[in-house]
């Protein structure tokens, strides 16, 4: 790709207000071509909003977003865009009256339908049926083969495996991966942390409306630090186990548990632990629950404290 290509999603301070109510704030990032992103944060952050305005329905208070270079705020561009474009949004909804059939028909007509059957092949509907009839899981199915029958070179989804089954997940994970191996983008958001591990290659954390991570999953499970919980017949005296490399400690419960998140460094750990009768020790690896979590939980302050997070701030 050229440098001058245009990415197919650039974001730069885009903020949207329903009047006094924060929906997104200031928020800049660019997705480049090929890439699988996840697009995660608590309930309310705004990962809906800021999917609502990129697709051009709703204006933004301020800042602006771009499709494959076509600007969303331009009606001209954005139809243009949108004939490159896939979308699966978090509700899926159809006109009632209609089979499967038809609404495929419908949208075949508008953008095109060439990997149409292959896709019923993966994720199969019944087609002849009224989409009223439909259940959730097989409605999911049906918006995406709508959404990427065509072979969009960009997906935007808002929360697209909610409501499928497992296997169903999984083929929808390898059709990400070979869009990916062909040069496709996908944008996505997700409550699911595990689907995140599997597929993103890059995230973006967004809270109170404001991206506060965006980074690789890899860098960010990396800099996710060691977990140890340890169990001790004695009580440790105050900060004692606040020694160099510990990002954080917990107490857990009565029984002289604690949680420590450390740097991959052991000899501090085990010096420590050795002026105590250790019960009961762990040793693993962060998952991708323990450090996402901390962009979760808390407040903001602890976001900003390097001291009371769990060491994976960056
Ligand atoms: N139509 C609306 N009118 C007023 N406020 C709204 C509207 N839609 C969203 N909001 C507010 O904007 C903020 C962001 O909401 P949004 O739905 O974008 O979050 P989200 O990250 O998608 O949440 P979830 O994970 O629960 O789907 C919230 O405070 C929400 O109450």
């Amino acid at each position: 790709m050229s440098s001058t290509e245009p990415q197919p999603l650039e974001l730069e301070s885009l903020t949207k207000y329903y009047g006094d109510v924060r929906g997104i704030e200031d928020l800049t990032f660019t997705v480049s071509r090929g890439e699988i992103f996840g697009f995660l944060g608590p309930n309310g952050a705004g990962k809906s909003t800021a999917i609502r305005v990129i697709l051009g329905l709703l204006k933004p208070t301020d800042g602006t977003a771009s499709l494959m270079g076509w600007t969303v705020t331009d009606r001209t561009e954005l139809r243009e865009a949108k004939q490159h474009l896939g979308y699966l949004p978090s509700d899926v909804t159809f006109y009632d009256r209609v089979t499967g059939e038809e609404v495929l028909d419908h949208f075949g007509r508008l953008r095109g339908d060439e990997r149409r059957e292959d896709l019923l092949e993966r994720f199969p509907v019944p087609l002849d049926r009224n989409v009223k009839a439909y259940s959730s899981g097989n409605r999911q199915k049906l918006a995406i083969v709508a959404a990427f029958m065509h072979e969009p070179d960009l997906a935007i989804m808002d929360e697209p495996t909610s409501g499928l089954d497992p296997l169903v997940q999984n083929e929808f994970y390898e059709l990400l991966e070979e869009r990916r191996d062909a040069g496709r983008t996908s944008f996505f958001s997700s409550h699911i942390l595990s689907e995140v591990r599997r597929v993103c290659d890059r995230v973006g954390i967004i809270r109170n409306g404001r991206l506060i991570e965006l980074d690789t999953v890899e860098n960010i499970l990396a800099d996710g630090g060691t977990i140890v919980t340890v169990r001790l017949a004695e009580e440790p005296l105050a900060a004692a186990l606040e020694f160099p490399g510990v990002a954080r400690v917990d107490r857990q419960g009565d029984d002289g548990k604690y949680r420590l998140v450390l740097a991959r460094e052991f000899d501090a750990l085990i010096d420590r632990l050795s002026e105590y009768t250790v019960l009961d020790l762990e040793v693993r690896e962060a998952s991708i629950e323990d450090v996402f979590m901390h962009f979760y939980g808390g407040t903001d302050e602890d976001l900003d404290s390097p001291t009371s997070g769990n060491g994976a701030s960056p």
